[in-house]
């Protein structure tokens, strides 16, 4: 790793992206579901539930078990209580921390612009040990606005330093969504193969694509050339 290289705001999604949390959003979600008296889904149905924040998701799952729309409020408050502090079944993905570490230490400013709320958030960056790592956290509630809206990314890189008349900061993200967001505000953005993405790599578009966090370091010292 260069250390000389200049710093560059980093700014991260978080599901799907850092951590592997559908298995927990997928128990949350189920158990809402039984206590309402519906039927459980499919973790590969929820897994392709998750992106837009939860109201979206629960769009989703409403219309997925013929929910009426005056019950959606009362089970999505039953999952926000659940998911608050769902963290058991949520893994980091393998080389998370040693990244973070890197480029911590070669002087970027990380960040975190996430369509999750921010209560699950803060529980699961702490319950990793690795809140303190970022500068900024821009959750689903921090702003009016939501990716892929570009206003949520372009705080946080402002937030990190930098010039928000013309933003320059790296966006790595595993979604559609986040490959829209980054376009939208005209930074470059790094995509996470592993994640949750239901189209082609092809299809998104990325500056780079990564299976494997060891190779990002690498990555952004190629976008500071
Ligand atoms: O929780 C969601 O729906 C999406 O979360 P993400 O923006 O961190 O991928
Ligand atoms: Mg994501």
């Amino acid at each position: 790793m260069n250390v000389c290289m200049a710093p560059v705001p980093v700014v991260f999604d978080l599901d799907g992206t850092l951590i592997d949390s559908a298995p927990d959003i997928h128990a949350a979600v189920n158990a809402t579901l039984r206590a309402a008296g519906y039927a459980p889904l499919s973790f590969d149905m929820i897994k392709g539930f998750i992106g837009q924040g939860v109201a979206h998701t629960w769009t989703q799952i409403a219309h997925a078990r013929a929910i009426p729309s005056d019950r959606i409020e009362d089970l999505l408050a039953g999952f926000m209580t659940r998911y608050h502090s769902a963290t058991a079944l949520t893994r980091i993905y393998p080389g998370v921390l040693e990244a973070l570490g890197a480029l911590a230490d070669a002087g970027h400013p990380l960040g975190i612009c996430t369509n999750k709320p921010m209560g699950p958030t803060r529980a699961v960056l702490d319950h990793f040990g690795i809140a303190g790592l970022f500068a900024v956290v821009i959750a689903a509630d921090s702003l009016p606005e939501r990716k892929p809206d570009p206003a949520p990314l372009r705080k946080a890189m402002a937030d990190l330093g930098a010039d928000p008349r013309k933003p320059q900061g790296i966006y790595v993200g595993d979604s559609e969504v986040d490959a829209q967001t980054a376009m939208a505000l005209d930074v470059p953005f790094l995509l996470y193969t592993r994640g949750y993405r239901k189209a082609a790599v092809e299809a998104l578009p990325h500056h780079a694509a990564f299976d494997d966090f060891a190779a990002l370091p690498a990555l952004i010292e190629q976008l500071r050339d």
